[in-house]
């Protein structure tokens, strides 16, 4: 599909992103360039990032051998937890950008709030000054609850642009969603397929791929897009890579998207990561 056809979201500070990204969380390494770059060929622009996947180099490598303008990409970075100070989370947003051999991200994330460390409202400010002085275009958050989202935006008078959940059919964080939606902040999905788990083996999803003729990915990622989410699947696999672009030429129904939704679980995280509690290489 070309990347012309993925719809945009507009975001509360009047920029755009497509609809759909790339996950980069193990993609590394000059596999890794040879993986992005074949997502980049078959359409994707929005691509996801974190100096804690150790990936910035291969997306920077990825989008320069793609021989496409810059301007036509939408990158992500995210700030590492132990670098919330101010003065060290715009070193490193800045040690993102020398990775990537770029000289502006898109879109730069606090990657985990880290609410026993509390020095998350220091690093918001610190992303607030990055974007006034031009090195990122969009800032927001990664694993905030409702309640980090309204100390920051208290603290600043700046809403997040995006905040980044993980967001799954065993994991559909209802309340958040609508927490996001209701601060005009765009929500994306990380793991939006259960990294690969046995969602994509669920009853309810194959018996909609059936009707549909779609894979079990393809009708979680169209649920994701119908509850006005922003997934972001990882691939390795250029099978994979295309069918997740597949999304535009059906319609699930709104009982579909209430069934999908019943499959959420009390216990469904991934990896049992409490944004109240996990803190990043504990
Ligand atoms: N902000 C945060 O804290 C976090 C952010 N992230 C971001 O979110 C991205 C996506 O999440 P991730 O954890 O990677 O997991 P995903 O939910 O994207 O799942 C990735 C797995 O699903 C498989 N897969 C992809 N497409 C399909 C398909 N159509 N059918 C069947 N299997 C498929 C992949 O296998 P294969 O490679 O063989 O296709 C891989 O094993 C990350 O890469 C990262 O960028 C992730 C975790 C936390
Ligand atoms: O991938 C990320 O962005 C993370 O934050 C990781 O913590 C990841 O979710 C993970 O599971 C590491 O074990």
């Amino acid at each position: 599909m070309d990347n012309n056809n993925v719809p945009v979201y507009k975001l509360n500070d009047g920029h755009t992103l497509p609809q759909i990204g790339f996950g980069t969380y193990q993609i590394r390494g000059m596999q890794g360039v040879d993986q992005i770059l074949a997502a980049i060929q078959i359409g994707y622009r929005l691509i996801d990032t974190s100096t804690n996947y150790d990936s910035e180099g291969a997306v920077g490598e990825a989008i320069r051998r793609s021989g496409i303008p810059r301007s036509a990409f939408y990158v992500t970075s995210k700030l590492p937890g132990q670098y919330h100070h101010r003065d060290d989370a715009l070193k490193m947003l800045e040690e993102s950008l020398l990775r990537l051999r770029l000289d502006y991200l898109d879109l730069y994330l606090i990657h985990w709030p880290l609410p026993k460390r509390d020095n998350y409202v220091e690093a918001w400010t610190a992303l607030v000054e990055a974007q006034k002085r031009g090195l990122v275009r969009s800032i927001g958050v990664s694993n905030f609850e409702t309640a980090h989202l309204d100390r920051i935006i208290e603290a600043t008078g700046v809403a997040p642009a995006v905040n980044q959940n993980e967001i799954h059919p065993y994991w559909i964080q209802d309340k958040l969603l609508q927490a996001n939606q209701d601060r005009g902040i765009v929500t994306e999905a990380w793991s939006p397929l259960g990294r690969g788990s046995d969602e994509l083996k669920e009853q309810t999803i194959l018996s909609l791929a059936d009707k549909y003729h779609k894979n079990a990915g393809q009708i979680i990622l169209r649920w994701h897009l119908q509850r006005g989410v922003l997934p972001i699947p990882k691939s390795g696999s250029l099978k994979h890579q295309h069918d997740n672009l597949e999304l535009w030429n059906f319609e699930l129904t709104a009982d579909e998207i209430t069934a999908i939704n019943a499959l959420t679980k009390a216990n469904g995280r991934v990896n049992n990561q409490d944004p109240n509690t996990y803190e990043e290489f504990n």
